[in-house]
């Protein structure tokens, strides 16, 4: 039933390659982690942080599958069987210790413990990591795989290979991990678990006689998976020296407000005690260390860590970005090669983040800081809007992960945000001298539509792609295979896994999948289809923005990038749903979907009206009529307003909006004025008009005439004067 560590000898890259799948860029780095060390109850009696284990009798692996796959709960049984906690709190996820992760029952962050586990006689030292299943924290996957030196790939006995599972799997292949393969909820009615283990053999050749089979729910041949895991599992000794000078790398952070930053560290060489003087690689600055300890699951206050081991120290370290996770700490005066950190995580989707009212800016700023701290995928950049004010661009891994930040950024640190709509990035060549200036090289990457450069200026464009991975039951298809062909999506490979079920690779651009396409393909296929994707870097692509007009006005946070080919379908859909979202004013609103100065769609949002004639019940037409053409006069009346020169001008403020539009008519028997002038008197009235409102739009028609300026300074002087006090 043991699964030999010779198995990933036994799969060849030739045969995994030709399967046509995505390769996983290999992660780099050394990383080992914990977060509880506890004693099974046949171990020594030492205190947990006292026990010294000699490398051959450390392992460092992950759990890893497809979301809901039973990860979280095959942890929970690991740690009742090591003793690490009691028994009843099964089923609670005890790893999952997020708020955000609890409400969503999915794991967000890789969660680590440390237990220890008697076999054959001899206590050996289990790191486990238990890893989310989302494709938007793939990167907390790589990072927990950089630190391991091997893997439980579980799969759901009946759900079977989902495309999660292929590409865990390819990212433990290219890490060359030792592969644990295990089915899991082998006590459902449905459990097949002769066909998983089919699909396992095509997809990834692993001899159905080794995979294991268990029920994490019931805690059913765990124990016999750990035995495989000590078995098959190499010790760290190739990358640990218990002998060299000390060497930490930093690979988790967090800020507690009482001990400044917190971090977890994995000792790879020497050993670190409490009073150390630690150095940082990173920012050369020194530290002593005043707390260490391991996490159990709290932490507890140790003397010492040993090599191999994994834990927390505190250094007094006040300032976040002094604690750069992929760091490596040395003792002080003794400097040595640092270890390989993490790859930056590559955001994939990017939002602007405003506070609720600028006086919470300063708040927000060190909410955002923290939180970076304890997520490292997430990029910041300093933004402003002049509908929003000072806020920031931040980078996502996708829209869940978006979601989650945005959820404990309100439940973790109590701050409310604005988020404007998310965009994914593009890359623009530019050409003209200014503009080059301007944009400060000719590529440029664009996180945000508002910034678009000029059209004239621009050579070419290209955006994100990535190979997307499907697996679904035949029934769907058809279905599917249209959904992807209308994200422009193109089909590379298709064959089945077994009898049922098909895995299809497609390429597609990124904007096509960010919003809403997982849960389009979803409901396409009742939940059967799962999807993943890898990212493959930038296309050349034609692209445009597409901005939104309201009475003749760009909004910038309404612009998108679209492809040329898509940009009507997308202007159409969004003026009509912004014609349903928007409020009726006292005028009616122009909503209108622009590419350069071609109006692509447009639709009228009518003007509110009170209703006159809610008393007529039935009757003759004309009473209604009557009345409706009363309330329109009495409308015309209060908005019209004569100049000194006794000239009508209509002006529709809207203070609830805080809009104002004004009509300008002229007399075209006026001498003429030449273009400069007319346009200067109407910017004076614009200027005017905009210290009071956020959106003004001035509308003047007739052709430029003699006395129009004279006309317009007078309209100006009347607004100064109805705005003064007296
Ligand atoms: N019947 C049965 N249900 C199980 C078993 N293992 C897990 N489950 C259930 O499957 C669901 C998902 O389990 P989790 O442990 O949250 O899955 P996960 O893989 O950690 O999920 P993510 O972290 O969101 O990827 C829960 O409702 C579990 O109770 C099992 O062996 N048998």
């Amino acid at each position: 039933m043991l699964l030999s560590s010779r198995l990933i000898t036994r799969i060849s890259h030739k045969s995994i390659r030709g399967l046509g799948g995505p390769v996983t860029p290999v992660v780099r780095g050394v990383h080992v982690t914990a977060r509880r060390l506890c004693h099974s109850q046949d171990a020594k009696s030492d205190g947990p942080g006292s026990t010294k284990f000699p490398l051959e009798r450390i392992r460092n692996f992950s759990i890893i599958a497809h979301v809901d796959h039973g990860k979280s709960t095959l942890a929970d049984r690991i740690l009742e069987i090591t003793g690490a906690i009691k028994a009843d709190t099964k089923n609670k996820q005890v790893l999952d210790k997020l708020q955000v992760e609890r409400e969503r029952g999915i794991t967000v962050k890789a969660q680590t413990a440390s237990v220890t586990y008697r076999y054959e006689g001899k206590d050996y030292l289990l790191n486990l990591i238990d890893t989310p299943g989302h494709v938007d924290f793939t990167y907390e996957v790589s990072r927990s795989l950089s630190a391991c030196q091997g893997v439980v790939l579980l799969v759901d006995a009946n759900q079977g290979v989902q495309a999660q599972t292929v590409a865990n799997f390819y990212l433990a292949f290219t890490n060359e991990l030792a592969i644990i393969p295990v089915l899991n909820k082998i006590d459902l009615k449905n459990a097949d678990p002769e066909a998983v283990k089919e699909q396992m053999f095509n997809l990834f050749e692993i001899n159905p006689d080794d995979v294991l089979q268990v029920s994490a729910k019931l805690g059913l041949g765990v124990s016999d998976m750990l035995e495989a895991v000590i078995k098959g599992v190499p010790s760290p000794a190739d990358r640990c020296n218990v002998e060299a000078p000390l060497r930490l790398l930093l690979f988790d952070s967090w800020f507690d407000k009482y001990k400044g930053v917190v971090c977890l560290v994995s000792v790879v060489d020497g050993c670190l005690t409490k009073g150390a003087q630690i150095t940082s690689s990173q920012s050369g600055k020194s530290y002593e260390v005043k707390d260490l300890g391991i996490l159990a699951p709290h932490e507890i206050s140790t003397e010492e860590l040993y090599t191999g081991q994994v834990g927390y120290f505190s250094a007094n370290i006040r300032n976040t970005k002094e604690a750069l996770v992929g760091d490596t700490f040395f003792l002080k005066g003794e400097a040595c090669q640092p270890l390989s950190g993490f790859r930056e995580a590559k955001p994939l989707v990017f939002a602007g983040v405003y506070p609720n009212d600028q006086t919470e800016h300063g708040q927000l700023k060190a909410a955002i800081e923290r939180l970076c701290l304890n997520d490292r995928s997430v990029s910041v950049s300093v933004e402003s809007s002049s509908a929003l004010g000072q806020g920031w661009r931040l980078g996502f891994l996708g829209l869940l992960h978006m979601d989650v930040f945005n959820q404990r950024l309100e439940q973790e640190h109590g701050t409310q945000v604005i988020m404007t709509t998310p965009s994914v990035p593009y890359k623009v060549r530019l050409q003209g001298a200014k503009s080059i200036q301007q944009y400060q090289g000719e590529e440029v990457i664009i996180n945000n539509p508002a910034h678009w450069p000029d059209p004239l200026n621009i050579v070419e464009t290209s955006e994100p792609t990535v190979m997307g991975t499907i697996i679904t039951p035949v029934t769907y298809l058809g279905d599917i295979i249209g959904l992807c062909q209308g994200r422009r999506g193109v089909q590379k490979t298709i064959r089945n896994i077994d009898q049922n079920r098909i895995i299809m690779h497609y390429y597609l651009p990124l904007n096509e999948i960010v919003v809403d396409f997982y849960d389009v393909l979803k409901s396409l296929s009742s939940g059967y289809a799962t999807f993943d994707y890898e990212e493959l870097g930038f296309e050349l692509s034609y692209l445009v923005k597409l901005d939104i007009l309201l009475n003749g006005h760009v909004i910038p946070e309404l612009s998108t990038i679209v492809h040329t080919s898509k940009a009507r379908t997308e202007g159409k859909r969004v003026v009509e749903k912004l014609k349903d979202t928007l409020p009726k004013q006292l005028f009616t609103i122009a909503v209108q979907a622009a590419v350069g100065g071609t109006i692509l769609a447009r639709a009228n949002i009518k003007a509110m009206r009170k209703d006159v004639t809610a008393k007529c019940y039935g009757g003759d037409i004309t009473r209604k009529m009557k009345l409706l053409k009363r309330q329109a006069e009495g409308k015309k009346k209060q908005m019209k307003m004569y100049d000194l020169d006794g000239n009508p001008f209509y002006i529709t403020p809207d203070p609830i909006l805080n809009i104002c539009i004004g009509t300008v008519s002229f007399s075209p028997l006026a001498c003429p004025v030449d273009d400069f002038e007319w346009s200067k008197c109407a910017d004076n009235i614009l200027t005017l008009l905009a210290e009071d409102y956020d959106v003004v739009a001035v509308y003047c028609y007739t052709i430029p005439s003699r006395g129009c300026r004279k006309y317009l300074t007078n309209i100006a002087k009347i607004i100064q004067e109805a705005r003064s006090p007296s």
